[in-house]
């Protein structure tokens, strides 16, 4: 229900705040759901991993982590992605994006992503994220109501 998805995006939120602010990214938070049950499978926020890693990269890498495999040998087979920020589409560090890193996994097990704002032209003005997941059968869903909060989060580490 569309309450859900407020709720689980306003979870990512508080994620996103625990990030340390840095002027060349964004601060993000991501979590994992499965649909069919609604139990949240992992969750991360941008540098929560070491290195420079996003939020959406250590829900991924968290997961594989706990269970010594790759994500999506453990995920169930309806996942839904709430991230604060859209997924990206390229990084300027040259890391692999995590559109790409989402396309890796499938849309056998990644169904819908859930945004709540896009990326801003600040880094990476033309994200193709959108296109590329409703490509491969992925749906693409903007939640609205929580972007000027989400935006406040995300570039609190920009200078002023
Ligand atoms: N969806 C998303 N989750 C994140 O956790 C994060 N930090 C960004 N940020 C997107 C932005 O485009 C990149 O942060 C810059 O392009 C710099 O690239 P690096 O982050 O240094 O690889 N976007
Ligand atoms: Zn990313």
């Amino acid at each position: 229900a569309a309450g859900d998805h407020e709720a689980y995006l306003r979870h990512a939120l508080s994620l996103a705040q625990k990030s340390p602010p840095k002027p060349s990214n964004y601060r993000v938070g991501a979590v994992l759901v499965n649909a069919a049950t609604n139990e949240v499978l992992s969750t991360g926020y941008t540098l929560e991993l070491p290195g420079n890693t996003h939020a959406e990269q250590c829900c991924f890498e968290k997961l594989a982590q706990q269970h010594s495999l790759s994500a999506d040998d453990v995920l169930p087979d309806d996942v839904a992605l709430y991230t604060t920020m859209e997924p990206c589409s390229f990084r300027l560090s040259g890391n692999l994006p995590c559109v790409d890193r989402i396309l890796q996994i499938g849309a056998a097990k990644i169904r819908t992503v859930y945004v709540g704002v896009y990326e801003p032209e600040k880094f990476v003005s033309d994200n193709s994220g959108r296109q590329k997941l409703q490509d491969a059968g992925i749906a693409y869903v903007h939640v609205p109501g929580l972007e000027k909060e989400i935006l406040e989060v995300a570039t609190a580490g920009h200078e002023k």
